[in-house]
């Protein structure tokens, strides 16, 4: 199903309940967990130091097993065009999601490129990391609003954490954007009233171990963002 970003940005306003993306699915299990929960996008990390990371292959395996209606996005961190043509070419995917320090210029390349729908994640752990923001929304069709990982951290993202909710409180931007960064069934009623996100992004929060996605934890995050 064609990915409506470009509607979505009238879409995510009032209307409908706030959608979830459940991303690092590694197995046939968590597409359909995903999907049956209810979630609009499903997330395939590319990155090798991550307990997600999904080969071409086994990535190919669970985007062709979505339904339509679960978005599929490919995460990837400095990906250069040999890395994002290897994704490309061999799995379909909707979304590009560009989880490292990619430049506003590389993020324009990246669209120009592939012409896919790219949404740039940005890290924000104190109000100079907003402005960031403001940046980004000129150049990318969606933003993911993250947790930004501590400098000692193994991944530049998935670690868990969340950022003060307060700092993006009542913000908009041009695109669609999305909350992540240590959301769970348990807190993300709360950071959607806070924010005003629209969409949500978890990884950790439905995981029973690093790496490992819980079908039940699933369902309930979803349940959780759909009465929100
Ligand atoms: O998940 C990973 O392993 C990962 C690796 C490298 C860059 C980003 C990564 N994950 C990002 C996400 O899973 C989400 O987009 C988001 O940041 C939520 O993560 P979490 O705080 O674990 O819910």
């Amino acid at each position: 199903m064609p990915v409506r970003l470009v509607m979505a940005g009238a879409d995510l306003g009032a209307q409908g309940p706030v959608r979830a993306k459940i991303c690092g699915l590694t197995t046939p299990a968590d597409v359909e967990a995903a999907a049956s929960a209810g979630a609009a996008y499903g997330g395939f990390v590319f990155f090798a130091r991550s307990p997600r990371h999904l080969s071409i292959s086994a990535a190919r395996e669970l985007a062709v097993l979505a339904p339509v209606g679960l978005a599929k996005v490919a995460l990837t961190v400095d990906a250069d065009d040999a890395q994002l043509d290897a994704i490309l070419s061999s799995v379909p995917i909707d979304i590009l999601q560009l989880h490292g320090k990619e430049t506003p210029d590389r993020v324009s390349q990246i669209r120009a490129r592939y012409g896919l729908p790219v949404m740039k994640a940005v890290g924000v752990a104190d109000a100079a990391d907003v402005v960031a923001l403001d940046l980004y929304s000129a150049v990318s069709d969606m933003l993911l609003v993250d947790a930004k990982a501590p400098k000692d951290a193994a991944l530049p993202g998935g670690n868990g954490l969340a950022f003060d909710w307060r700092l993006i409180a009542g913000r908009r931007w041009t695109r669609p954007w999305m909350l992540a960064g240590g959301l769970t069934a348990a807190n993300v009623a709360e950071a959607i009233h806070l924010t005003g996100a629209r969409q949500v992004d978890v990884s950790s929060g439905v995981e029973s171990t690093p790496g490992k996605k819980d079908a039940d934890m699933i369902a309930e995050f979803v349940r959780a963002t759909v009465a929100a």
